[in-house]
């Protein structure tokens, strides 16, 4: 088995943030995995001392489209980097008049759409049941949001992100269905599996959400444009963000004040 050089904190890049352009150094590396190739190769750089792994979810070219990604090449490697917090970030839609394009979220829950994906690393004779209750570390979540506040960032400290199967975007009838019914608040294609794959892996997992559009409320229906375009006007606030974050992240693993890392305790069967 190959020994790679231990990194305790990871970056996911969603759409429009390819680069985190925030690392004093660094170097790419590919990390051999069971289930095939991660997303693309992974940069590890060092922010304040502390070292960091840079995976873009969809590849520096965005070429990987939401259903097509390898969620769990992406979070084994990052595991067998010894990454134990996850910042993942993504673009989102908003299904609410007063959350508004520009603003962040740091979800809180989520409802899961998604159709046909690779859902888990426990596929048999072991059999394992994680808790999704609370889906986000509540620690990392913390983390963000003070930073974020901090930082003058618009904020909204909690939301429900429905996440559909995609790659296609949602009907004005179904729309009405995840405001309405489901009571979501954003709308995304890429956390699941994402984050209970962080999970079966004992991770600390928290989104910064950037909100791109009013989903097919607005007069204009959301498209991909769209989404690029408002992620490219907000990546300077996302890139600040996320070095505040990592200079507040503890430095030892074990003051993590969640219980992510003991998900697996009370999972197997
Ligand atoms: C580029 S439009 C839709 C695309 O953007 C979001 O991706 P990510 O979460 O990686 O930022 C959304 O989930 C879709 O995959
Ligand atoms: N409205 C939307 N629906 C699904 N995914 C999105 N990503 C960004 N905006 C979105």
């Amino acid at each position: 088995m190959l020994e790679y050089e231990k990194v305790p904190i990871a970056i996911i890049g969603g759409s429009g943030l390819y680069d985190p352009k925030i690392f004093s150094e660094s170097k790419e590396i590919k990390v051999y995995t069971p289930y095939g190739d991660t997303s693309d190769l992974i940069t590890i750089g060092t922010v304040e001392g502390k070292k960091v792994a840079f995976l873009p979810r969809h590849g520096r070219r965005h070429r990987i489209p939401p259903h097509k990604i390898n969620y769990r090449a992406n979070i084994w490697a990052l595991h067998e980097l010894g990454v134990k917090w996850v910042i993942s970030v993504s673009a989102v839609g908003s299904l609410r008049m007063d959350y508004k394009p520009g603003d962040f979220v740091v979800p809180d829950q989520f409802i899961d759409m998604t159709k046909k994906r690779e859902y888990t690393f426990f596929d048999g004779p072991v059999v394992a049941h994680v808790s999704m209750a609370d889906p986000f570390c509540n620690h990392l979540r913390k983390i963000i949001i003070s930073a974020a506040k901090d930082l003058g960032i618009t904020t909204h400290e909690s939301g429900t992100y429905i996440c559909i199967e995609g790659p296609r975007f949602s009907t004005r009838a179904e729309s009405r269905v995840w405001k309405e019914v489901f009571k979501a608040d954003i709308i995304g294609m890429t956390l699941v599996p994402e984050v209970n794959l962080a999970c079966e892996m004992q991770m600390c997992y928290a989104t910064i959400a950037t909100i791109t559009d009013y989903d097919v409320f607005a007069e204009v229906p959301v498209t991909a444009e769209e989404v690029t375009r408002v992620m490219y006007e907000n990546t300077e606030k996302s890139r600040k963000l996320l070095y505040e974050v990592i200079k507040r992240i503890p430095d030892k693993p074990d003051e993590r004040e969640c219980s992510c890392c003991n998900s697996l305790k009370t999972a197997l069967v």
